[in-house]
């Protein structure tokens, strides 16, 4: 693990002394937007238009915000417009690295994400992250913001691929962003901030918060099949990515033990009943989830040992409808 200063790599792991043990994540840097016609997009940046083959995604199956880009190129229709490639599951001191085979880049050959980065600007200083959306015509990064990316799939190829589905609907916009920065810091990113604090204080801090959070929701979804009420939102997706890594991974290697999702019969309920929607249970791929954490994060896990279990029946009946 480490990052790019100057457009060299150098290999370090978070550096929470100044956050007092808190883990502290950094802004994408990355912010284009594309566009139907190429008008400038939420973050002012015109010139990358909607076209069928321009557009290559990098992804980890590992990686929650990674993997919620996967699930909107599913859900739109967008496989046959966008190609997407996936890095291997191990992080280790050279960051995100290219394997063999499907875990090839299938554009330059490269060995490193972070050479995907210095392609994009040579002088980039930063976290290497996934997903990556990467611009074939302007040979560029268009962005390295997950929430971004899957705003611009909800609607820039719709004139392209027909599909219409809205997973951001006007109407909703404003319960959708409320929740969403509830999710963001109590849940997606709260399952970090327990797993990287490096002092008790903080350690507890963000496991309070995030079993706090997980009790509303839960309470939530007991009224409610959704978060917005009752049509799937993008809110519900970018719950989804972190609810289903929760008992394999958070529970133990993040140390996010108080329940397991198993044990809210709502939150479990409900995260069955989005990984049976058709299409997503291609994007979750467990043997990369597990090993990525288990393997990659030594200072957590310095034997990098992947425990077997647990045996997690997603497809059980969800009787969400009833
Ligand atoms: N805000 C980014 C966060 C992406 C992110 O942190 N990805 C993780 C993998 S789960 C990563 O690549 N970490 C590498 C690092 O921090 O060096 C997004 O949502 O796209």
């Amino acid at each position: 693990m480490g990052l790019l200063v100057e457009g060299k790599w150098h290999d370090q792991w978070y550096d929470t002394s100044k956050s007092g043990g808190r883990f502290e994540r950094s802004e994408s840097q990355f912010r284009n937007w594309i566009t139907a016609n190429g008008e400038p997009g939420e973050t002012g940046v015109g010139g990358f238009e909607a076209e069928s083959g321009r557009y290559h995604l990098y992804v980890s199956y590992a990686c929650p915000w990674a993997h919620r880009t996967l699930i909107f190129r599913k859900l739109k229709g967008l496989e046959s417009h966008i190609s997407y490639s996936a890095v291997s599951p191990e992080m280790l001191e050279n960051g995100w690295e290219f394997g063999e085979g499907e875990l090839a880049d299938p554009l330059f050959d490269a060995n490193f994400m972070h050479q995907i980065y210095t392609r994009a600007d040579a002088n980039y200083s930063g976290r290497v992250t996934v997903p990556v959306l990467w611009d074939k015509k302007r040979n560029t990064i268009v962005s390295n913001e997950s929430a971004d990316i899957i705003r611009m799939l909800n609607s820039a190829f719709d004139g392209i691929t027909g599909n219409h589905l809205d997973f951001y609907p006007e109407s909703l916009r404003s319960d959708i962003d409320a929740i969403n920065s509830m999710v963001y810091d109590k849940v997606n990113n709260g399952v970090y901030k327990s797993g990287f604090a490096t002092t008790q204080d903080a350690y507890e801090e963000a496991f309070d918060e995030l079993f706090v959070a997980l009790d509303s929701l839960e309470q939530r979804l007991s009224s409610q099949r959704y978060l917005v009420g009752e049509q799937i939102t993008e809110a519900d997706w970018r719950l989804f990515t972190t609810l289903v890594r929760f008992d394999a991974v958070y529970v133990g290697h993040f140390k996010c033990n108080h329940k397991r999702i198993v044990d809210y019969p709502n939150l479990w309920g409900y995260l069955r009943e989005l990984y049976q929607v058709a299409g997503v249970v291609e994007t979750v791929r467990m043997d990369h989830i597990k090993t990525h954490y288990y393997v990659s994060h030594d200072m957590i896990n310095p034997t990098g040992v992947v425990p077997k279990g647990p045996t997690l029946d997603f497809m059980a009946p969800h009787k969400r409808d009833q």
